[in-house]
């Protein structure tokens, strides 16, 4: 080093100590992120190989928060895919939490019901696909598979019928989505008018709200009383109906519940709401497994139940706690452009989990074993002090479960339970209910009372985790921490599928609540550090990366945006001066590492199966988020753990999806909220890295810099990909733009920042 100017040694000292500081936590991470990738496994399951008498019970529980950000209609198409699952009727049940505790959602489920009893059968019948009869009747225009069925793929007994049958249950289905929609308007037009009234607080505001009873209400009981195969609108012309003669006209049970929420209370977000699903279903249907799905995530495939089940029989099931099936999206723009579809993570992470402890779970779309939710040890680690001693101490604390005794009842029946077929005795069954509907319902009300969980382990050592607003990464963490498996479960066609925020600023939004989740858990008791033996060496590896890796985002701030902002407001290259580099060996160096990691990144495209386009996408948007959402997630949780100040869960939207009315309007706007711009603070960071890079690197085709060649070369590439990874941002703040403007982008960005670097050098001059 000669020293030219002790300001200049300083900055070079500085960039010099913080590059280093970066170097070694990006390899930290780079390591952390490919440890766990290590054993990647591929299951596939025998679903034929299931004995059909043997099939367990399940519950699914759904869960709904808001009726404007997830439109009742979406909702009900759930219910109804999970009520139309491939299953044996008297074996499943479907839950419903509604959040808000609105009439809307409630008559929306029960619209839904009645259509079910023509639906379902409908989808027996012919062996419909999928059974969600929005998807069915309306795919959207990225699945590129018609659903016209020809007589080679048809699965059902009346091919003859099917057109017939399928024109009365789509007339039927429209009428329903009218019902529902009215409904919905209806209950807007009513809110206003409260709020008019300036009695707003009495009806719910924006979903969360606070102050309403709890309601537990079977829609369709266990015996189906209310089976009306030939429901119609009433007008139904008798000969239009369909013949239903050969058809298991039976349906599922459906529940709808409301759990009472109070002022000043905590209510633990949608780990609240599952875990007072868990209670309620405990006492009226309490089946070994829980299935857990949003209100968006709707059955797929019909028989993911029985493939879930698969894992769970399995022989060297026992220990499994629960099996996460990947998350599929709908509606995605055909370039992802916001690598909403996570391959990278679907395809890669959770599979390479598989063959360590297990995939982690992500909230939607996996099936738990009850008993491991009720926080017992895996098989595995009981031995060898008995089957069920310590399920047996367990179970009568009431300070642990709180004081239901009937509660207390149906948890013990259900951990003591041997689920597995195998295992002798009523295998494979599910214990016995052990109320009538009467006695079960108003038991089912008091377990989701607002206070049930005070002074209880709920939230802490049993159910799904509070305290974070990734409350999925927690939980699955919790029993892998306890000792327990989970397994990925990849089916053709997909188990299940959902939506996506389209919407930039939304996207954000939902990158900054799981990454401040992740960094909350790693500030909790849950930080995979303090985890005990029982958690596979590399299982913690890849929990401490999900804990850590926002922390990335600073040292990205300070590459993409101090660095090359340095030269651009001093005027001057600094380094120039004062740092001699060898470059030959430099630029070797460098080869060799973009070499690797490109090899590294091939091998995992070409093992998953991923394209490349989905590979890039995720790099591209894992930039955008580390120089916004991870930067605000730091912050955040910075502020909790320094002023105790909370995190709130903000719902994502699910709006975009349903589209009103006519399907013919359907294809044009359907990426509206693509091009929808709605500015928020989060834009500012990445933005600023934008220009900033864009500048310097305009600066550095001009030669303003006194550096040598390769320095210069070297500059602008860095530039250049920061630029190119920031791209999807660019277009995202085009907005509508974006669509005829987006090769001109950087033209005119490039002739902006050109006058900006010339005025900038004129007051450098000065
Ligand atoms: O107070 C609440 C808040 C949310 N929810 C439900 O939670 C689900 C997830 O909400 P959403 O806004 O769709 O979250 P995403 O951004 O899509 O969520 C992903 O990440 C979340 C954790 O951050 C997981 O809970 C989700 O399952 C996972 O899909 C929805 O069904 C909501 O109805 C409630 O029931 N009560
Ligand atoms: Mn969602």
């Amino acid at each position: 080093m000669g020293s030219t100017d002790a300001d200049d040694t300083n900055i070079v000292v500085a960039m010099w100590t913080v590059s280093i500081a970066g170097e070694l936590w990006f390899a930290l991470m780079w390591l952390l992120d490919q440890l766990p990738k290590m054993k990647p496994v591929r299951r596939a399951v025998d679903v034929a190989a299931l004995e059909e008498s043997l099939l367990p019970t399940i519950d699914v529980l759904v869960t709904t928060a808001d009726p404007e950000k997830e439109p009742p209609l979406t909702t009900a198409n759930t219910v109804l895919s999970v009520l139309a699952a491939d299953y044996p009727a008297g074996k499943l049940t479907c839950y419903v939490s509604d959040d808000a505790g609105v009439a809307l959602t409630r008559e929306a489920i029960a619209e839904a019901a009645q259509f079910a009893g023509l639906w379902v059968p409908f989808c027996r019948k012919h062996g419909v696909e999928p059974r969600n009869p929005e998807a069915y009747f309306n795919p959207g225009v990225d699945c590129n598979k018609t659903r016209v069925v020809t007589r080679g793929d048809y699965k059902g007994r009346a091919w003859s019928e099917l057109a017939r049958d399928r024109r009365r249950v789509r007339r039927e289905y429209e009428e329903l989505r009218l019902r529902i929609n009215a409904l919905q308007a209806g209950d807007i037009k009513r809110r206003r008018c409260a709020a008019a009234d300036g009695n707003a607080t009495t009806y719910w505001r924006r979903g969360t709200v606070e102050d309403h009873a709890g309601v537990v209400q079977v829609v369709i009981g266990q015996s189906s009383g209310l089976v009306l195969p030939q429901h119609g609108t009433g007008d139904v012309d008798r000969c239009n109906l369909l013949d239903l003669s050969s058809v298991d006209v039976r349906l599922p049970a459906l529940v709808y519940l409301c759990r009472e929420k109070r002022h000043g209370r905590a209510h633990h977000g949608k780990a609240g709401a599952l875990n007072a699903l868990l209670r309620a279903s405990a006492v009226i249907s309490n089946a070994p497994f829980v299935l857990n799905l949003d209100c968006d995530h709707y059955i797929n495939n019909s028989q993911a139940l029985r493939a879930g089940v698969c894992h769970m029989l399995d022989r060297r099931g026992d220990d499994v706690a629960f099996v996460q099936f990947p998350q599929r999206l709908d509606g995605v723009d055909p370039a992802d452009r916001y690598a909403n579809h996570n391959r990278v993570f679907f395809d890669c992470t959770e599979p390479g989990l598989d063959g360590l402890q297990g995939p982690i779970y992500v909230g939607t779309g996996c099936m738990f074993r009850r008993a491991a939710l009720y926080g017992i040890d895996p098989p595995r680690w009981r031995w060898p002090h008995g089957d069920d001693t310590a399920a047996k101490d367990d179970v009568h604390q009431p300070d642990k479960f709180g004081d239901s005794m009937a509660f207390l009842h149906t948890a013990r029946a259900a951990m003591n339970h041997p689920d597995r077929s195998s295992s002798g005795g009523g295998g494979g069954m599910s214990p016995p209910c052990l109320f009538d509907e009467a006695a079960a319902i108003l038991e089912a009300t008091a377990l989701v009372s607002s206070g049930y969980e005070d002074r209880t382990a709920w939230g802490r050592d049993i159910g799904w985790m509070y305290g974070t607003v990734t409350e999925d990464v927690a939980t699955g963490f919790c029993l892998h921490r306890r000792g327990w498996r989970s397994a990925y479960c990849a089916t053709a066609p997909d188990a299940f599928r959902g939506t996506a925020p389209l919407n930039l600023t939304d996207r954000l939004h939902q990158v900054l609540r799981w990454a401040a989740g992740s960094l909350e858990i790693f500030f909790s008791r849950n930080n995979p550090l303090l985890a005990g033996r029982r958690l596979h060496p590399l299982q913690r590896v890849a929990y401490l990366n999900t804990a850590v890796y926002p922390f990335t985002s600073v040292f990205v701030m300070l590459y993409c945006l101090c660095f090359p902002v340095i030269p651009l407001v001093t005027g001057k290259e600094t380094t120039a001066g004062v740092v001699s580099v060898d470059w030959s060996t430099y630029i070797a160096f460098l080869a060799a590492l973009m070499l690797t990691l490109a090899m590294v990144a091939m091998l995992e495209v070409r093992w998953s199966g991923i394209r490349l386009g989905d590979w890039w996408r995720n790099e591209q948007f894992w930039m955008v988020s580390a120089t916004s959402a991870y930067l605000a997630a730091v912050a955040q949780v910075a502020l909790k753990v320094a002023a105790g100040k909370e995190l709130s869960f903000k719902l994502t939207s699910k709006r975009q999806h349903v589209t009103d009315g006519s399907s013919g309007g359907r294809g044009k706007d359907k990426f509206a909220e693509l091009y929808a711009v709605r500015w928020t603070t989060l834009m500012i960071p990445p933005a600023m890295v934008l220009a900033v890079n864009v500048a310097s690197m305009v600066a550095g085709i001009e030669g303003r810099w006194s550096r040598n060649g390769v320095a210069t070369i070297l500059g602008v590439a860095f530039n250049a990909w920061v630029v190119v990874h920031l791209y999807p941002f660019a277009l995202g703040i085009m907005g509508r733009w974006s669509k005829t403007w987006s090769p001109l982008l950087l033209l005119v960005a490039f002739l902006t920042v050109r006058l900006l670097c010339v005025v900038l050098q004129f007051h450098n001059m000065n």
